[in-house]
């Protein structure tokens, strides 16, 4: 049977399957924060550039209010965006976090990406990317992450979009070790590589666009989300499983923690409901045989930036 936590390198547990919540406007997601909690889930994934940490943090005191949860079996993840590498940036961005969600303390905060951008620079420039760009090593966000540890601010820090290289770096000029390296994967990039060297070094992988972002079916550019395959439907009638249950337990029978985004109760429900079926040798051969190493996520407009993560094999 599959794990419904993984134990990190602190000993923390983090549920394994998150609600994600980007893109899920202010209106919708109380609503969908709310309903999770009610049925399960424990951890939910968030972020400054999301917009909408005042919404979720709302649901979530209101679940705490009304007794159905505590705190401490919450697991709250929010994540610095690029503008704000610089050290000093680090406390003021967290503790803006924690305001808006009306929390004390977070359970894990992630440096959202390697690169850095100039303060006051377009928060995802459309063009001209190289003039925003800020040259803030990594690792020195990183400590800036550590003294939110040290303050109570957050009880776990991990990174995201980083490399193997990168997650070494982190590693080795560290006295508090990331957690987590939260990725894009997806049956489409099912990143086998990264997982194996993060697992061999004690950092467990976060996966994000588990369902492939299914809104973006047919949008030029993009690969076409494994949730689509016919084949994967026939796997999931054999489990009596829907196509998206099949993939979030093919990622998650790797060690991988799932963060499926939706604001539709029925899919909050059924991202959920994937601990109760084990998939047979030949339907996971089938899900690894549709690695492409295609990305959603490249953001490939830092790709001239110095610690733009992508251009090496994992
Ligand atoms: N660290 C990073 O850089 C990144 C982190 N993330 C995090 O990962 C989360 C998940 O990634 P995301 O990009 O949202 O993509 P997902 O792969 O989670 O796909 C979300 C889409 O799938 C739909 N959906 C949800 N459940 C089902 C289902 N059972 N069957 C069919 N469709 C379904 C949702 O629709 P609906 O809501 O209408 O139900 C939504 O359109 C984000 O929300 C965010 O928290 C994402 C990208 C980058
Ligand atoms: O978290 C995120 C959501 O997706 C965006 C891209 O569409 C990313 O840039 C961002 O890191």
């Amino acid at each position: 049977m599959l794990p419904k936590t993984i134990k990190l390198n602190n000993g923390v547990l983090l549920p394994t399957v998150g609600l994600g919540t980007y893109k899920s406007q202010p209106g919708q997601v109380e609503e969908a924060v709310k309903t999770a909690i009610d049925v399960g889930y424990r951890h939910i994934d968030c972020a400054w550039f999301y917009g909408n940490e005042a919404e979720v943090g709302k649901a979530i005191r209101e679940k705490i209010a009304s007794g159905v949860v505590k705190r401490e079996d919450l697991f709250i993840t929010s994540k610095l965006w690029n503008n704000f590498h610089a050290e000093k940036e680090v406390i003021p961005k967290l503790k803006e976090s924690l305001s808006a969600f009306g929390l004390d303390y977070l359970d894990l905060y992630l440096i959202h990406w390697p690169f850095g951008t100039k303060v006051d620079a377009p928060l995802l420039p459309t063009e001209n990317h190289e003039k925003y760009f800020s040259d803030v090593d990594y690792v020195e966000t990183w400590k800036g992450l550590e003294q939110g540890v040290k303050l109570g601010l957050t009880k776990s820090i991990g990174v995201s979009n980083f490399n193997a290289e990168q997650v070494e770096r982190v590693l080795k000029n560290c006295t508090i070790k990331p957690v987590v390296n939260q990725v894009e994967c997806n049956p489409n990039l099912n990143q086998k590589k990264l997982n194996a060297f993060c697992k061999e070094r004690g950092v467990v992988l976060v996966g994000y666009c588990p369902l492939g972002r299914s809104e973006y079916v047919g949008k030029p550019g993009f690969p076409e989300p494994t949730i689509f395959d016919p084949k994967v439907a026939d796997i999931g009638k054999k489990y009596n499983k829907t196509p998206a249950q099949v993939v979030l337990n093919y990622l998650v029978g790797q060690g991988i923690s799932v963060i499926p985004k939706s604001v539709t109760q029925s899919r909050i429900i059924e991202n959920i409901d994937i601990f109760d079926f084990t998939l047979s040798e030949e339907d996971k051969a089938y899900l690894d045989s549709c690695n492409k190493n295609q990305r959603i996520c490249p953001l490939d407009g830092f790709k001239n930036h110095k610690y733009y993560s992508f251009s090496s094999e994992f």
